[in-house]
């Protein structure tokens, strides 16, 4: 909920009390059935005005569990183009008198209890905020603390949907509070009082996420706002009223706009869903509190699309009084602080191939958090030699990070991106075992290694960026054509014995030396002593062919860490209409195992405006399509063969 200032919500609140006392009529009561997701994936009606949404047939398409659905569709399913003309469906009336009746009192749900303000610690009101700290698990929601509403929580979860924590006071079997008298626990109670609800939506208890009771001060307004975060794009919101003294008295409206917004009947035991994307406001204009059990589930494919999504949803069962840290997106127990090892990720390379921007794309994931650079070069040359223990070098690297601040938030994940480690893998893989020895998971971007080169040389020779940006990427290169520098790298690799195939008079590739020389130990030896005599340490002027053959890099790393450690993508991929960014961050949101998430900012970053070195210059293009010809035929089919990847989408790379 956006803070909404307080003149406005002083005069909403009056607006909503002139609504109240001229008794403004409920809608009646209809069933629709459950609220189709499709309708929660978009934000609510962007125009306040309910005309322009109902009437314009928009051709755009939305996209729920990454199924697109076209408006154009025929499939009766298909959802339809307009704005939803309903936000609230009645869905039944249940007795909740076992809820809130004193007799029963599973929840001692009484308005006195609410209203008391304990001056001692009280074990039989669960709505006493320091019993809850004790004996349930106090989880605060910042914006419902600032309107004073009291609740007992039950069933949680985090932003993204990723674990569930059932509250002691929900769990069954079991001894959870002292208050039982008999050996009935408070979650057993609070089961049997909430089935009826869970029947009238025909649900299991594990579809449920989030379950509280919530109570509202009187003469309090909640502003008009809409719901945001993914978990509202995959949950059914249901609010059943419990103790509403007098429901005249309580204002509450949903609609696709403010000024739609029609009014739901709040009396006790109306099961109702409603759109929390649309837009809702509630007044409680009575005396006294109003309580509501507030609900939201999940259908069952959601398991299964996470499972799916390498974020299979956790279950947890919280310990009366744990502890739990919170930031705006994400939960943690304290009993789990440190046990994540940072940095969780490293992109590797390949320079020039959209590293910058899958790095901000990832890094707008609310639990990935940026490193204090994005490239650390901590592998490389700021390395410390003049450190000799693990333990020192270790420290020395983690300073990079945030990883101390992050220990309390093992949900979250950090990391960098060093374009340079991937060449520069002779250095940098031992390094790396030895400080990250818990294993970060690796991330290599490629590209048309003849467009990669283009780009490094555009880089290296423009005279844009700061004078330390410009020292970083060298000089050597500003007095040389592109084909000069290029010339000058096939020079170097033939001198060192890594280019027996090609033939430096006719510009071509003998396919059966190739095929012999390639993953021989002679081809080791050579690579690795070009890598060794030809990579210098802190400039960026160098190997503009041999950073584009990706299948001797690769292989040095593969051999090195297990092959699930790895995802390979194309920068391709990421302009591809097909595929694009957000194909692009949800592949690597799996390799993580992070729920995905909507990128907001799909643009490109690190983009440069620039003459293409190779325009008119068909001679030179010819020989380059020659030389990596092979190369990204090998380099395809080892993804295909050492990864498992897509044989369709390897093959016949950058023709
Ligand atoms: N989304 C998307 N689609 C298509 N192309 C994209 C995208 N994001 C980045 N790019 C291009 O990637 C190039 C920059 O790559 P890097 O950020 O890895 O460069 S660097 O190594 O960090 O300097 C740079 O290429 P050039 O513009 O040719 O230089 C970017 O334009």
């Amino acid at each position: 909920m956006g803070a909404t200032p307080p003149e406005e919500i002083a005069k909403q609140h009056l607006a909503a009390v002139s609504l109240i006392e001229s008794h403004m009529p409920c809608s009646p009561r209809i069933n629709h059935g459950a609220v189709p997701l499709y309708w929660k994936t978009k934000p609510t009606c962007p125009h306040l005005n309910v005309e322009t949404c109902d009437k314009d047939p928009d051709t755009a398409s939305v996209e729920v569990s990454g199924v697109a659905h076209d408006s154009n569709d025929a499939n009766p399913n298909s959802p339809p183009w307009k704005y939803p003309e309903w936000c609230i469906s009645s869905l039944g009336q249940v007795d909740v008198t076992s809820i809130n009746q004193d007799d029963a009192k599973p929840a001692n749900v009484t308005s006195k209890s609410i209203k008391s303000t304990p001056k001692q610690f009280s074990p039989t009101n669960l709505w006493d905020e320091d019993n809850a700290s004790r004996n349930n698990v106090r989880i605060t929601r910042p914006s419902h603390d600032a309107w004073g509403i009291k609740k007992i929580m039950l069933v949680f979860c985090d932003d993204f949907l990723n674990t569930i924590y059932t509250l002691p006071w929900y769990q069954t079997g079991g001894l959870n509070n002292k208050t039982s008298t008999k050996s009935v626990t408070i979650g057993e109670k609070m089961h049997k009082a909430i089935q009826p609800i869970l029947d009238v939506l025909q649900i299991q208890q594990s579809q449920m996420v989030r379950c509280l009771l919530a109570a509202l001060p009187p003469g309090v307004t909640i502003p008009v706002h809409h719901d945001t975060g993914e978990w509202v794009k995959y949950t059914h919101r249901v609010h059943v009223p419990i103790i509403v003294p007098d429901p005249t008295k309580v204002l509450f409206r949903c609609g696709p706009t403010e000024q739609s917004m029609e009014r739901v009947d709040c009396s006790p035991g109306h099961v109702f869903e409603m759109n929390n994307q649309a837009k809702h406001a509630v007044t409680n204009g009575g005396e006294d509190f109003r309580v509501h059990l507030i609900l939201d589930y999940v259908e069952p494919s959601f398991f299964e699309m996470r499972e799916a999504q390498n974020c299979p949803v956790q279950r947890v069962n919280l310990a009366p009084g744990e502890i739990i840290t919170q930031t705006r997106r994400s939960i943690d127990r304290a009993l789990e602080a440190g046990s994540r090892d940072q940095p969780s990720f490293l992109i590797l390379g390949a320079q020039k191939a959209g590293t910058t921007s899958l790095y901000e794309y990832m890094t707008q994931h609310p639990w990935v958090v940026k490193a204090k650079r994005r490239e650390t070069h901590c592998l490389d040359w700021r390395w410390n030699d003049a450190l000799k223990s693990t333990e020192d070098r270790r420290a020395h690297c983690l300073e990079f990070y945030h990883a101390k601040a992050m220990r309390p938030y093992p949900s979250l994940r950090t990391g960098d991106s060093t374009p340079s480690y991937l060449l520069d893998y002779y250095r940098v893989i031992p390094r790396l075992k030895e400080c990250f020895a818990h294993g970060p998971q690796l991330i290599i971007l490629v590209r048309d290694p003849i467009k990669r080169a283009a780009s490094h040389y555009a880089m290296v020779t423009s005279s844009d960026g700061s004078p330390e940006q410009m020292k970083a990427r060298g000089m050597e290169w500003r007095e040389k054509s592109f084909q000069e520098v290029l010339e000058q790298d096939i020079k170097n690799m033939k001198e060192d014995g890594l280019l027996p195939y090609w033939d430096m008079e006719s510009k071509t590739v003998n396919s059966e030396i190739f095929d012999t020389f390639i993953n021989s130990r002679e081809e080791d030896e050579a690579w690795e002593r070009y890598v060794r005599t030809r990579v210098p340490l802190n400039t960026g002027s160098y190997s503009p062919l041999a950073r584009g053959m990706y299948a001797l890099q690769c292989r040095q790393w593969f051999r090195s860490f297990s092959k699930d450690k790895f995802l390979v993508m194309k920068l391709e991929d990421m302009s591809s209409r097909e595929k694009g960014v957000q194909w692009v961050v949800n592949k690597t949101m799996e390799h993580l195992g992070v729920p995905q998430f909507e990128v907001p900012d799909v643009d490109k970053k690190n983009a440069r405006e620039y003459v293409d070195p190779l325009e008119e210059k068909e001679e030179l293009k010819g020989w380059l399509k020659r030389f990596f010809a092979p190369h990204n035929e090998r380099f395809g089919k080892m993804i295909v063969e050492e990864l498992g990847y897509d044989r369709d989408d390897w093959t016949d790379l950058w023709i």
